[in-house]
């Protein structure tokens, strides 16, 4: 029988910027032990010496993994977002490479919605300068540009997860809230969509953004923009450093046409805490500033280490790749008795029919078969019997067209 199988203990996992503990004893559990965790991304070059042996990755939103890092993966099987957001990853290098990439798209939804919340109303109280005046000895008692939250308008622009969750926590508050977004969204409660997002900006008193880093939102909001916001408007931007030019809003608030701003993301973030923060915002009075911690609470945090884990040790064990951000998806049973092959092939015509002919060449009876494509990669998996040549794997590997070919031992021979 062939052995390709890789014993657990073997299995790489590489765990980057302080990603929670939960995901280390997730993978514990499962009995994945060869685990290195380190609390900071690393730099293209480091990445690229470190992961030549390793199988899984485990990132947050710092670390980029380009098509450079992962010609140099030889082993990478799978990767870990600890995140909501994928754009630091090139997905389509990952795919050509047989590599699915998983994510935890809901684990930190709350917890950004409550610190924008949060944001908002200390921003229409102006807290953050009377806060900062007030540790440096100052007293601006004063209601000028202070005012309540209820029946102001909040405008969000993206009304998925995150923006449809902070629709319904802000109508609890008294907002009224209109929302911008490319697909017609259905409303929460009372808010309402615009058709534009200069309609948007133009009734808002305060804009939020929650939309994903793609190309149609990059620098969606610049001078242009902040020209047709409210004179007196507030800013916040908690989803992408690439969404805001960050020196048109710079600009904007010292000539006083915006009052305020809170900012989580940037164009450029420090790796870890050791490097500077640099930013035209900062001295800026009445701009909070945040490392990118929208969605850094203890409990989601938590979450996410065990959702993207086992999500990790599923595709690890089992072959199924439900909810993979760039991969066909399939949800696959057990296979107690059964080896499982999982062929990952390019998605042309012909490689399913020549993958049967090689199994029934090589007598290998099928026990069960799963498909699922993409426009670019075709993913089938077969359960076999147990009693099959090295000869029969090296075919199947042969077959034209093909990334990869994974062998999974029977479920009882992982536990033996
Ligand atoms: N600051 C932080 O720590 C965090 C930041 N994020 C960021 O927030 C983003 C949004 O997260 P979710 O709400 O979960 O994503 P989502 O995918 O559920 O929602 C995004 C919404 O934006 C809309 N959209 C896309 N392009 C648009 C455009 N050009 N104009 C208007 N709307 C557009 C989509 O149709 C969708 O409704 C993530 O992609 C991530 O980049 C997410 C979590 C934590
Ligand atoms: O917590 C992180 O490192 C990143 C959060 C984020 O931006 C995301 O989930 O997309």
């Amino acid at each position: 029988m062939a052995k390709t199988s890789l014993d657990k203990s073997k299995i790489k996992i590489l765990l980057l910027e302080g990603i929670h503990q939960s995901a280390v004893d997730t993978l514990l559990n499962a009995g994945y032990t060869s685990i290195e965790t380190l609390s900071t991304s690393l730099t293209e070059e480091d990445l690229i010496d470190k992961i030549r042996d390793v199988h899984f990755i485990g990132i947050r939103s710092r670390t980029q993994l380009t098509e450079r890092v992962f010609a140099a993966a030889e082993r990478l099987t799978a990767v870990g977002c600890f995140c909501i957001g994928t754009n630091q990853v090139d997905l389509d290098a990952a795919l050509k490479r047989a590599i699915p990439v998983f994510n935890a798209p809901y684990s930190n939804t709350r917890s950004v919605a409550e610190l924008v919340l949060a944001e908002t109303i200390m921003l229409l109280r102006g807290i953050p300068e009377k806060n900062a005046r007030a540790h440096q000895g100052g007293w601006l008692k004063s209601a000028k540009n202070s005012h309540e939250a209820r029946g102001k308008t909040l405008g969000i622009i993206g009304y998925g997860s995150i923006g449809a969750q902070l629709s319904v926590l802000a109508e609890g508050l008294g907002f009224d809230v209109l929302y911008y977004d490319v697909v017609t969204k259905l409303a929460m409660g009372n808010a309402r969509q615009v058709g534009s997002l200069e309609e948007l900006l133009a009734r808002a008193d305060v804009v939020t953004l929650h939309v994903p880093d793609l190309p149609s939102t990059r620098w969606m909001i610049g001078a242009e923009q902040i020209a047709l916001m409210k004179q007196g408007g507030i800013l916040i931007n908690a989803s992408r450093g690439s969404v805001v030019d960050i020196d048109a809003l710079a600009e904007s608030l010292r000539s006083g046409k915006l009052l305020g701003a809170a900012i989580d993301v940037f164009p450029v973030e420090p790796k870890g805490a050791d490097e500077e923060f640099t930013s035209p915002l900062r001295g800026l009075d009445n701009v909070i500033l945040t490392p990118h911690i929208g969605g850094s609470t203890l409990e989601a945090q938590q979450n996410i280490g065990i959702e993207v884990a086992e999500k990790l040790v599923t595709y690890s064990d089992n072959g199924t790749t439900i909810t993979s951000v760039n991969f066909p998806e399939v949800a696959l049973p057990s296979h107690p008795d059964k080896h499982r092959l999982l062929h990952i092939h390019e998605n042309v015509p012909g490689v399913l029919s020549e993958i049967n002919r090689v199994l029934s060449e090589n007598g290998i009876n099928i026990a069960g078969q799963f498909l699922q494509t993409n426009d670019k990669v075709g993913y089938v998996v077969i359960d076999v019997d147990k009693a099959y040549g090295k000869q029969a794997l090296e075919a199947l590997k042969q077959v034209n067209h093909t990334l990869r070919l994974r062998v999974l031992y029977s479920e009882s021979d992982y536990q033996a």
